[in-house]
């Protein structure tokens, strides 16, 4: 996997965050089953709820292409905090992603933390639970 890659996608993307309330930038980049990568930014409303996190729009872009299965997230922000997704979109993570697989939290100077799906949503709630 070239995470470079990932980390340039995810910038790129984050100048097209829709952030007129926040002024919150976040950019995720995923690689995907396919071989593809695939980017997504927050995208805020007037509607405050209605917002959807960056991590979410790329998975949501990704899987209405067709692809599987996520193999692994670079998500970063514009400030100098490592990013942290919110419960919504690690939940939505799970659906797509497995235990080990690798997710990197970064800033807006790419400074990171890898972590593995698990490590950062434990005692996650998943289809097994309905066996
Ligand atoms: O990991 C995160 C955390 C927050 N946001 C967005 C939602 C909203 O637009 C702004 C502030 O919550 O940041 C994301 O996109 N991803
Ligand atoms: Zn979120």
């Amino acid at each position: 996997m070239n995470e470079k890659q990932l980390f340039d996608v995810a910038n790129k993307a984050m100048e097209n965050a829709y952030v007129p309330y926040s002024h919150y930038r976040v950019g995720a980049a995923i690689l995907c089953n396919d071989g593809k990568i695939y980017s997504g930014v927050n995208v805020e409303n007037a509607s405050y709820g209605l917002t959807n996190c960056a991590e979410r729009t790329a998975i949501f872009k990704a899987i209405s292409e067709g692809a599987k299965r996520v193999l692994a997230i670079v998500i970063v922000n514009g400030t100098d905090i490592k990013s942290k997704p919110c419960g919504a979109c690690r939940q939505v993570m799970g659906e797509f992603m497995d235990s080990d697989d690798v997710v990197f939290l970064a800033n807006q100077k790419n400074d990171f933390k890898e972590y593995t799906f698990k490590e950062i949503l434990p005692l996650a709630f998943s289809d097994k639970d309905m066996d």
